[in-house]
């Protein structure tokens, strides 16, 4: 469907609906495949059925039995014609439509980078707000419980995940989960169930790893139990046994935690609380706020940062998501090096442009732009509308260019001055906008929206602006931004020579 042939199905929630969707479809698929089995199985008992009661007549007085001519002959013909036939419908395969259903759907199926994708999402959740993967697993995410919780499939996949990543540590975590999951009350059976001794062993493989032979030595002790003539595990557990004895005074490998930064405070919302500078309402950047004045709370002078309380509707809203949803793409970022927009991780999320004579709300809405900044919109980008996915972030980054090296992108219409950013939903946990430099966190709120000028006066680009969208930890976040670019601003932000 998209450009690089992924449909990057984690990178937002609208995405991941269709996704739903399609496993309803393959359940009914698969509810079909019982019907057929069962049809089947139905047809083969009723015979057995039939089959025996003949058969029990016979066996009690089997020389009497076969002296009948009757039953002679037709013990003869079913001997010679019947089984054959059973065999033939033995063999016939069962569900051949449900088989190629599937085999159809497979391309519409999340790829192997789709599950990557997905484990790192649950890593940067873990991560930026500092969660215990046994707390996860069990659906309590940033201390609020959910009705959710991670089986040993799932488990075992983000170990797995983790240790295809070399991250042993954060590996261990995971398999203790899936292990304590396999040793509990329900399992899995086939044909999904993974193997425990496998587990297992992968667990004692990342406990190796992290130089824990002791604890590598139990656990493998328990996957040999488990598989009992498995002679890889019996080798590999002599060899842990060997490196007890010959490695003594080695330690454990500590367990690296990410360092915390401004960018990690900034989301978990340990910036301090500033005081307010001041909430007014605004009438008189144009003619329309003096009709009708906005909310307006000034955040910051240093860059210059306002909010806008109510400032688009919810039925606007609701529209500028149904016009975005049928368009959504995987988010890009600039690649200076290819000259091109390329897929990062950097940055996940789905997101379309929305030219600005689209519609009456298009219009509209750029019209009230221009109206809460005071800027001409002539020559500025498109709206753009936005929605995260699983652990939907955008990492650290400026919105300008910096005209000296991106000198194609800016030779027109300038840089991009100024930001607006409105947030079209509330999102539960986490998603908020981060500018550590000036230790700024902005949590969505649905209607409000937030201006910033990225440029100083004198037109280079503020590095204080410096900022980023926090991971989403629970809900489905929409935004919409337009960035304004500053050659049409001649007489309205005038450039000074001096910052
Ligand atoms: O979604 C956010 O909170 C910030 C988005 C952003 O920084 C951007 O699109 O440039
Ligand atoms: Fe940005």
């Amino acid at each position: 469907q998209e450009a690089d042939g992924e449909q990057s199905h984690s990178t937002s929630v609208a995405g991941m609906v269709q996704l739903l969707q399609l496993e309803d479809k393959l359940i009914e698929n698969l509810s079909n495949y019982a019907n057929e089995l069962e049809g089947k199985l139905n047809i083969v008992r009723s015979f057995v059925e039939q089959m025996r009661a003949e058969s029990n007549k016979a066996m009690s007085h089997t020389e009497h039995y076969v002296s009948n001519p009757l039953n002679a002959f037709s013990l003869i013909r079913r001997m010679h014609e019947d089984w054959t036939h059973w065999q033939l419908y033995m063999e016939q395969p069962v569900g051949k439509q449900q088989l190629e259903y599937i085999n159809l759907k497979r391309e519409q199926l999340p790829s192997s980078t789709d599950l990557e994708e997905a484990a790192a999402a649950i890593y940067r959740i873990q991560a930026t707000y500092d969660l215990k993967v046994s707390d996860m697993a069990s659906g309590l995410l940033n201390g609020k419980q959910y009705n959710v919780s991670l089986n040993e499939l799932d488990t075992y996949a983000l170990g797995k995940y983790h240790f295809d990543q070399q991250s042993f540590g954060d590996a261990i975590q995971w398999i203790y989960q899936a292990s304590n999951r396999l040793n509990g009350p329900h399992k899995l059976a086939l044909p999904l169930g993974l193997d425990p001794a496998e587990v297992q062993h992968v667990y004692a493989e990342a406990l190796i790893k992290m130089n824990r032979y002791a604890d590598a030595l139990k656990v493998l002790h328990i996957a040999t139990t488990i598989d009992k003539n498995n002679l890889r595990l019996l080798q590999r557990k002599m060899e842990v046994e060997t490196l007890i004895r010959t490695s003594s005074n080695i330690s454990p490998k500590p367990y690296h935690k990410k360092p915390v930064g401004n960018y990690e405070r900034g989301c978990r919302g340990q910036f301090p609380t500033k005081s307010k500078l001041h909430c007014v309402y605004n009438s008189t950047n144009s003619p329309f706020l003096r009709l009708a004045p906005l909310k307006t709370e000034l955040l910051a002078l240093d860059p210059y940062m306002v909010l806008y309380h109510d400032v688009i509707t919810p039925s606007e809203i609701r529209e500028l998501q149904y016009l975005a949803v049928p368009t959504l793409k995987r988010a890009t970022v600039f690649n200076q090096k290819m000259g091109r927009n390329t897929v990062v991780k950097t940055r996940t999320s789905k997101v379309t442009w929305l030219t600005d004579s689209l519609n009456p709300l298009t219009v509209r809405l750029n019209r009230r732009i221009s109206d809460m900044t005071g800027f001409d919109l002539y020559g500025s980008e498109m709206l753009q509308v936005m929605n995260y996915g699983l652990g939907g972030h955008y990492d650290l980054h400026f919105d300008y260019f910096n005209a000296t090296i991106a000198k194609d992108l800016t030779k027109l219409n300038g840089d991009r001055i100024a930001t607006v950013l409105f947030y079209l939903t509330d999102v539960e946990q986490g998603g908020a906008t981060v500018f550590p430099n000036i230790k700024q966190a902005i949590f969505p709120k649905k209607g409000t929206a937030v201006m910033w000028y990225n440029l100083r006066h004198n037109n280079d680009g503020d590095p204080q602006t410096l900022h980023a969208a926090c991971p989403v930890i629970v809900g489905s976040k929409w935004v919409c931004n337009k960035w304004i670019r500053e050659h049409q601003q001649l007489f309205r932000r005038p450039c000074l020579t001096s910052p």
